[in-house]
């Protein structure tokens, strides 16, 4: 198996008009079936790295891999590319193209030309997942934020693609969602697909992620397990990122010596679960 699923290798990217570049230099390596996250300031690149993941922009400078082979930007493999690395947008209202759920689940698996049965078979299986059985006839642009959300993220979950980036997928969801979607990533990563997950909420990237990427201003500052990266609080303070409760309890210089031997049997049972 390929160690790397996608590489960026010195990274530059700039959109048109503007006068800072988002990537400066950015070299980072998606490990081949990791639960991975990606944590970082607003405005610190991570939805551009995204962009940049499936071809949608193209770097002014520095190489981006896929398996081992330096991207390329004609129709035939983007679209190739795009079955593989499978992208589930910060907005939903960017992602949703046809009029009922239903629908739009199935936009994605029709343009793969799958048998019907096959089709019909994995659209049924999302919706039950997403709980969206009631709203499947349902006009997309007649739901809410967290039901557009798990519609956004169940079309391109269905897809099934090698690699799948997930731009703050709980941001709208409610903590019954939240849970749910954790157990189907836990599925589909059991299913062999490895996840990069784009997050503000550090207590979920302590206990889900077992790697995690840090960028700043357009770079990778840190990468590690989560015992590698909280364990950096200086670091991470001074990037205004913050810790996870647990790591903050960790920390905490007003904590006797007791409690913080409790914190820490704490922190690895969290760890664990
Ligand atoms: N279409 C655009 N045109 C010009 N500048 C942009 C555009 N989109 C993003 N930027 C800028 O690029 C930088 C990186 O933005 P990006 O959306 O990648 O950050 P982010 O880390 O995903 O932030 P957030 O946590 O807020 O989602 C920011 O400074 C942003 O203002």
């Amino acid at each position: 198996m390929q160690e790397y699923l996608l590489e960026f290798e010195q990274v530059y990217y700039t959109y048109s008009g503007a006068q800072q570049s988002s990537l400066n230099g950015l070299t980072l390596k998606i490990p081949s079936g990791k639960k991975c996250a990606l944590i970082g300031q607003n405005g610190c690149g991570k939805t551009t790295l995204f962009l940049l993941a499936n071809g949608l922009y193209k770097p002014n400078a520095g190489t981006i891999r896929w398996c081992g082979e330096i991207l390329r930007y004609n129709h035939n493999y983007l679209s190739k590319l795009r079955q593989k690395v499978g992208l589930v947008f910060q907005d939903p209202e960017q992602q949703l193209v046809a009029s009922t759920v239903e629908e739009d689940i199935s936009y994605g698996l029709c343009n793969l030309n799958l048998p019907n049965k096959e089709i019909q078979s994995r659209v049924e299986q999302a919706l039950t997942e997403f709980g969206l059985e009631d709203l499947a006839q349902r006009p997309v642009h007649h739901l809410s934020l967290g039901q557009k959300k798990r519609i956004s993220i169940a079309d391109i979950m269905v897809l099934q693609p090698q690699l799948l980036l997930l731009d703050e997928p709980t941001a709208y969801l409610d903590v019954k969602h939240t849970r749910k979607l954790i157990k189907i990533l836990k599925r589909i990563h059991g299913n062999g697909t490895t996840l990069l997950m784009a997050t503000h909420d550090l207590d979920l990237v302590a206990r889900w992620a077992d790697w995690i990427f840090v960028m700043d201003e357009g770079k990778l500052v840190l990468e590690g397990t989560p015992e590698d990266v909280f364990m950096q609080c200086d670091l991470l303070e001074k990037l205004d990122l913050g810790l996870p409760l647990i790591y903050q309890f960790l920390f905490d210089k007003n904590l006797s010596s007791e409690e913080k031997t409790i914190v820490e049997k704490l922190r690895r049972r969290f760890l664990k679960s």
